[in-house]
């Protein structure tokens, strides 16, 4: 996919300030933001995550998923280390989409796991691609990455397209009452490598609000 860079700005966030970095499809037209602080342009492996698109864990605050904690760990991983880069795709749903992820959920609310859910609907487990990324990095100077995820799906995919990975660094966080049955199936069906023992908790205060 070939990308059109937007412009770049600063991002102030509790964790420190970031750039902005924004980036069209051509193809598509989506549009997609990097996060970057410090040097990340020297030829040293750069502190990376390639973090997927999900409103309600992002941004409302959803306890299903394990999204908005990946996300905001992410961001204060790469500030301990004053420098890294955050690729924010918008591949809402694993690709699906928003509203296609409301009735996953329904069908999930009904018993269905995340996976069964997305073939319900006619879709496969996980509909994303990642062919934006290694453009994306390579305006930004970044050649080699330390990457965060538990995917080594999401390693293969990223290496397919161009982007040197050079090591994969868990991001385990956020498990809680809701999202432990999606927690295993990630680990169970869609390869994720978890060490559910390992996982920090949310808080008991976030946790007891929703009983
Ligand atoms: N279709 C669908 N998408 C979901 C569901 N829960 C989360 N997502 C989406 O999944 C994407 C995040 O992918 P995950 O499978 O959680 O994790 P990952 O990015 O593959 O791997 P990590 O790097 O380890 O986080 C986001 O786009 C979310 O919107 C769900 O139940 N159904
Ligand atoms: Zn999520």
């Amino acid at each position: 996919m070939s990308v059109n860079f937007i412009a770049t700005s600063r991002l102030p966030t509790p964790w420190g300030v970031f750039n902005m970095h924004g980036f069209e499809e051509l193809e598509t037209g989506k549009d997609h933001v990097a996060l970057s602080m410090g040097d990340i342009a020297n030829g040293e492996p750069v502190l990376a995550r390639v973090h997927s698109e999900c409103l309600t864990g992002d941004a409302l605050f959803s306890l299903r998923c394990d999204c908005g904690y990946q996300l905001q760990e992410a961001l204060k991983r790469i500030a301990a280390e004053g420098r890294g880069v955050l690729l924010y795709l918008r591949q809402e749903g694993r690709g699906i989409g928003l509203l296609n992820k409301v009735k996953a959920y329904a069908l999930q609310d009904a018993g269905a796991d995340t996976v069964e859910a997305n073939e319900a609907l006619g879709f496969g487990a996980d509909m994303r691609e990642y062919s934006m990324c290694q453009p994306m990095l390579a305006h930004i100077g970044v050649q080699s990455v330390r990457l965060m995820t538990n995917n080594p799906r999401k390693v293969d995919a990223l290496t397919q397209f161009g982007v040197t990975v050079v090591s994969r660094e868990p991001i385990q966080t956020g498990m809680n009452p809701h999202n432990e049955n999606y927690l295993a199936t990630k680990a169970g069906k869609l390869g994720h490598m978890m060490d559910l023992d390992a996982f920090t908790q949310a808080s008991d205060v976030e946790i007891e609000r929703t009983k």
